[in-house]
């Protein structure tokens, strides 16, 4: 099985689409085949799309069939379990877990994107963090730099650990381009997350996604 990642943030809204599209781009320009997933998407628009995955599909160098690119999505853009519920449908981990096989099959390197932070209801099968297990992957954790994110790094990190699982490396993603103190707060994240950081991804980066390929070090040096 070819190499994958679980994508969680500090928080939703946070950039980890936009740090997954990255890693794809940075994957592609180095001629590694590389998809993304999308287990659970909440939120369409009017012809029933949801943004993230389109935004991974366009940067994934593999086409991966709709139902492996992203085997859940729902209309409303709420938590999760909610709009499962409204929907009468429930969230099968092992339907995932076939997916992410699948990609993992097909691609060379697979990130997957998992829903808002670490923790997030799934409805029967657990959570967010049940599914990261469940996968049995290492993780990629983005931190949203503003104000507030050291506690949310600390805490994801302290859940990652806690379930056994490996922290591959975190990437400071500038969402807030006035954040106060933001050197202060880089050293501050260095010397506390147990793992490598694999790039600062600066505000509205040229080139978008791709553009913020050439701030990543991946995998870690
Ligand atoms: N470095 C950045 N510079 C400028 N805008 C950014 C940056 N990173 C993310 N954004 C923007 O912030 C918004 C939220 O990013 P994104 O959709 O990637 O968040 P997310 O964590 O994936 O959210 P969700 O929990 O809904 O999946 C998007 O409009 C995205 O383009
Ligand atoms: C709709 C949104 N963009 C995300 N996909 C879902 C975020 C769920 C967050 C749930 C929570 O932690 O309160
Ligand atoms: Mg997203």
């Amino acid at each position: 099985m070819n190499p994958a990642y679980f994508l969680t943030g500090t928080d939703t809204e946070i950039g980890k689409t936009f740090i997954t599209c990255a890693l794809l781009h940075h994957a592609a320009q180095r001629g590694i085949r590389a998809a993304g997933v999308k287990p659970v998407a909440a939120g369409t628009d009017a012809d029933g799309r949801n943004d993230d995955v389109e935004n991974i599909r366009a940067a994934s160098t593999v086409a991966l069939a709709d139902d492996i690119l992203n085997p859940y999505c729902f209309s409303a853009a709420i938590a999760p379990h909610i709009a499962a519920s409204e929907e009468g449908r429930r969230i099968e981990f092992a339907t995932i877990q076939s997916a992410c096989r699948q990609a993992m099959q097909q691609a060379d390197l697979v990130i997957i994107e998992g829903v808002g932070g670490f923790r997030v209801p799934l409805g029967g099968d657990g959570d967010s963090a049940d599914l990261a297990v469940a996968l049995a992957l290492p993780v990629i954790l983005v931190v949203g730099m503003r104000l507030g994110c050291i506690n949310h790094a600390l805490l994801t990190v302290e859940a990652i650990a806690a379930r056994g699982l490996t922290l591959a490396g975190w990437v400071a993603n500038r969402i807030d381009p006035a954040m106060a103190r933001f050197d202060e707060n880089m050293a501050t994240l260095q010397a506390l997350l147990p793992a490598p950081l694999l790039g600062v991804v600066p505000h509205n980066p040229a080139g978008g996604s791709a553009g913020a390929a050439a701030f990543l070090q991946f995998p870690a040096a």
